[in-house]
C-alpha cells in the first residue's frame, strides 16, 4: 500500500505523486485555497475608467480566482490548477484575467475548458493576435511568446484548466503599462473584438 499522502509531501523536490480535486461544476478544490482577484486589482485594465468607478462604488466584486499549489518553479515541473472568470462586464467589456507574457517568453501553457463559455486572447510581441473560443471540452494550446487572457463572454462563469512549465513566471508589467491591442465587447447583443483605444 503506498504511503498516506500528506499535504506537505507537495513542497519537496523532488515532488511525490500527488492528487488535487477540483469540481466539475464550480472549479474549486476543497482542499486548496484559491487565490481571487477584485475589480479593484484591475484598475486602468478596461477601456472605460468611469464605468468601474461606478461599478466600485460601496462594493468590490470578484472577478476571477484561480488554484495555485505552489509547485517548485524548476522547469522539469509543471504547474497546474484551475481558473474561474465570473461573469460580467465593466461598461460593455467582459470580465477578464489581468493577462500575462511568461517570464521565460518561449513557454507555452495549455487551457481545457470545463465550464461556460469565453474567450482566450493573445498577443505576441511582433503584434500578432488570435483569439480561440472556450466552450466545454475544447482545450486551447497558447504557444510561447503569446501573452494570454482567458474572457468571460457567457452568463455562467468560466472554467478552465491549465497546465504550463513551472518556471515560466508571469510578466505583468507589460501589459500593466501597454495593455493589449483587443478589447472583448458586447455590441447589439454580439461579442465583438474591438481595437483597444488605451493601448501604446
Ligand atoms: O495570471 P492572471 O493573468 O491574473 O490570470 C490568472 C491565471 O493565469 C495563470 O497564471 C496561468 O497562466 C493561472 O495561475 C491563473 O489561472
Ligand atoms: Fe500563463
Amino acid at each position: 500500500m503506498a504511503a498516506a499522502y500528506s499535504g506537505a509531501d507537495i513542497m519537496t523536490n523532488p515532488l511525490s505523486p500527488f492528487t488535487v480535486y477540483f469540481s466539475l461544476n464550480n472549479g474549486l478544490s476543497n482542499t486548496r485555497p484559491s487565490l481571487k482577484r477584485y475589480l479593484s486589482q484591475m484598475k486602468g485594465m478596461y477601456a472605460d475608467d468611469e464605468a468601474l468607478d461606478q461599478l466600485m462604488q460601496g462594493s468590490d466584486p470578484l472577478v476571477y480566482e484561480f488554484h495555485e499549489l505552489g509547485i517548485p518553479e524548476s522547469d522539469g515541473n509543471l504547474a497546474f490548477g484551475t481558473s474561474i472568470v465570473y461573469p460580467g462586464k465593466v461598461g460593455n467589456e467582459f470580465y477578464m484575467t489581468k493577462g500575462h507574457f511568461h517570464t521565460i517568453l518561449d513557454t507555452a501553457e495549455v487551457y481545457y475548458c470545463i465550464g461556460g463559455k469565453g474567450l482566450m486572447l493573445m498577443e505576441n510581441p511582433e503584434g500578432q493576435c488570435d483569439v480561440q473560443e472556450f466552450t466545454p471540452g475544447k482545450a486551447v494550446y497558447v504557444p510561447g511568446r503569446y501573452a494570454h487572457r482567458s474572457i468571460n463572454t457567457g452568463d455562467e462563469p468560466l472554467i478552465t484548466f491549465y497546465v504550463f512549465r513551472a518556471d515560466a513566471g508571469h510578466d505583468y508589467g507589460t501589459i500593466e503599462t501597454k495593455g493589449y491591442r483587443n478589447i472583448v465587447v458586447e455590441q447589439n447583443k454580439e461579442v465583438v473584438l474591438l481595437d483597444n483605444p488605451k493601448w501604446k
